[in-house]
């Protein structure tokens, strides 16, 4: 929970950040500066690195000087925060640094790790804002499931396998750039649902109702009762395309929707017992925004 400075989330009169939630935003935008700044002559005026080796390990020595220095100024939960935060900072610079240096056929990746390390970490900064009561290291969704590790473990899998046999078909015409709109929209989707969600927005999903918890039926509410899964889902769909994975791609939209399914599932009994007649007569309204998955149906 953002335990110090008191944060009125959105919809409850206030717009600032709490600490911790600060902690992370200076922890990502200066361990990416750090790491990119010695770079950006190459980057801007295509210069060639006298020393290759610094282009290599540049990166790497500056994060770790970054992460002595957190180390010797913040502790305890502060701490854990912003080493998450400056991990998924420095996840980022290097993407960039792939995008800028690396054989065309790895410049996809680059891409991928940028929306892989935004998504993380503006999980963390958009329950900052939108519910800070809720806010923990979980938050960033790093550790959100062995599957979800798995999965992200095959994706590179087949990825680098195919870069190795099949470099040709990693460069297959511009259909990665849809994997960039897929994976640009879902984001946007899913934080627009955080923020509209508010006080209602918890990460997992909760079997007793809490005070302040109010059924959401605006904004991006009124067009599909699971914005943050829609978007979620499409995003993670994105992310394969982007890479040009056939296999992961097909995997992916296969457990996503079984996940998807089943969570929502779960997640209407409650907001049924919760919402009664209300939610009922949202689920008439309004669909789930998933295709195929209609949810909890009360006879
Ligand atoms: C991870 S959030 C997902 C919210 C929603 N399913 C979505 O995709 O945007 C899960 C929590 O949101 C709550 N929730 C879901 N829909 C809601 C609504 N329309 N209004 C208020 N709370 C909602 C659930 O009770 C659950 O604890």
């Amino acid at each position: 929970m953002c335990a110090k400075s008191r944060v009125p989330a959105p919809g409850n009169g206030g717009s600032s950040l709490c600490s911790e939630g600060r902690i992370s935003v200076y922890c990502f935008v200066i361990t990416a500066a750090l790491v990119l700044i010695p770079s950006v002559p190459q980057i801007l005026y295509g210069m060639v690195p006298q020393v290759w080796g610094a282009v290599l390990w540049g990166p790497f020595l500056y994060y770790a000087l970054i992460n002595m220095i957190i180390r010797f100024v913040l502790r305890n939960h502060d701490y854990q925060v912003a080493i998450r935060a400056s991990f998924l900072g420095f996840a980022m610079a290097v993407s960039v640094l792939v995008i800028c240096f690396a054989p065309t056929e790895w410049q996809q990746f680059g891409v991928y790790g940028c929306f892989m390390s935004l998504f993380h970490y503006s999980e963390f900064l958009v329950i900052a804002f939108a519910n800070p009561r809720t806010l923990s290291l979980d938050s960033f969704m790093l550790n959100h499931s062995v599957h979800y590790g798995l999965a992200a473990a095959a994706s590179w899998i087949e990825f680098s396998l195919e870069v190795y046999f099949l470099p040709q078909f990693k460069r297959y015409g511009y259909i990665w750039l849809a994997g960039v709109v897929l994976c640009s929209l879902g984001e946007v989707v899913r934080k627009a649902a955080i923020i509209t969600a508010g006080r209602s927005f918890t990460h997992l999903v909760q079997n007793e109702k809490h005070s302040d918890h109010r059924l959401i039926t605006s904004g991006i509410y009124a067009y599909c009762r699971h914005p943050s899964y829609v978007g979620w889902f499409w995003w993670s769909i994105g992310t394969q395309i982007l890479l040009l994975n056939p296999i992961c791609i097909c995997i992916y939209t296969l457990v996503s929707w079984l996940f998807f399914h089943d969570r929502i599932y779960v997640e209407e009994y409650s907001l049924l017992n919760f919402f009664q007649s209300d939610y009922v007569r949202y689920q008439k309204r309004v669909p789930t925004g998933l295709p195929f998955i209609r949810g909890y149906l009360v006879d």
